[in-house]
């Protein structure tokens, strides 16, 4: 579903329910919630609300395992990691216990090994289905969400839970969760505004199908297990 919100606050608060009703859902259900996070600048925002009261007091933090959808393969401190902007802006600020928080990201090993190995650990965290409670994800100008990107052959992965691949246009590794584990998961929610969106967002949501051009058409989810958070601008063609 699409909900479409003048006022980012709103958007945020929005989003931010969605993902304590996700938690309380999947805890109460079975005892634990997953999450994976998503990067950029879109997610802040509700980074920061989770990160206070009243709702970081309604999710039970002590049972959320944390993980992410992609990552660039750079260390925690580079200003350019995604897990260190949720370091910062969340996680540091709730009860989750340090392990049972997986950044996609280790010393000493191969991007291609580290995929290998984060494969494992979500095979020992998630269901055996390999199903996320929730996967929270951006969408760039391009129509890329998660790591893939436009014309690249992580988008026809289908094996693989998690894919370590070099992005020329960026001159670095990624590392991200592969379209069949996205597409198992309870809820994915979308993050994305900005004007700079509305051409991506129309051609992902009513273009003709091109996922080479527009990946995040990959996103095959029901109606009711995909929720896109965007603001008139982004949607401003849909
Ligand atoms: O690892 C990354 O590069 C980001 O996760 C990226 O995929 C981001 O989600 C989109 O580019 C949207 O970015 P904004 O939210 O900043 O528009």
């Amino acid at each position: 579903m699409i909900k479409r919100f003048n006022d980012l606050q709103q958007l945020n608060v929005e989003a931010a329910a969605l993902f304590i009703q996700a938690a309380n859902d999947a805890i109460t259900q079975n005892g634990y919630f997953t999450v994976a996070l998503t990067g950029g600048s879109s997610p802040i925002g509700l980074y920061q609300l989770l990160a206070q009261a009243p709702y970081r007091d309604q999710v039970q933090w002590e049972n959320v395992y944390v993980f992410w959808g992609d990552e660039r393969w750079v260390p925690l401190d580079d200003e350019r990691s995604n897990a260190r902007m949720a370091l910062t802006t969340l996680l540091k600020h709730v009860p989750v216990p340090e392990e049972q928080v997986f950044p996609m990201w280790a010393d000493g090993v191969s991007p291609q090994e580290f995929a290998r190995e984060y494969e494992q650990t979500l095979r020992l965290h998630l269901q055996p289905d390999g199903c996320f409670d929730l996967i929270l994800l951006g969408m760039g100008p391009d129509g890329h969400t998660a790591s893939w990107f436009p014309h690249t052959d992580v988008l026809h992965e289908r094996n693989k839970w998690v894919a370590a691949y070099y992005l020329d246009a960026q001159d670095m590794y990624r590392i991200t969760l592969t379209v069949p584990i996205v597409n198992r998961a309870s809820h994915v929610a979308v993050i994305a505004y900005g004007a700079n969106k509305a051409d991506a967002l129309y051609e992902v949501l009513k273009g003709a199908p091109n996922i080479e051009h527009y990946p995040a058409q990959l996103l095959d989810r029901a109606d009711e297990q995909i929720t896109w958070f965007v603001d008139e601008a982004a949607a401003s063609r849909v």
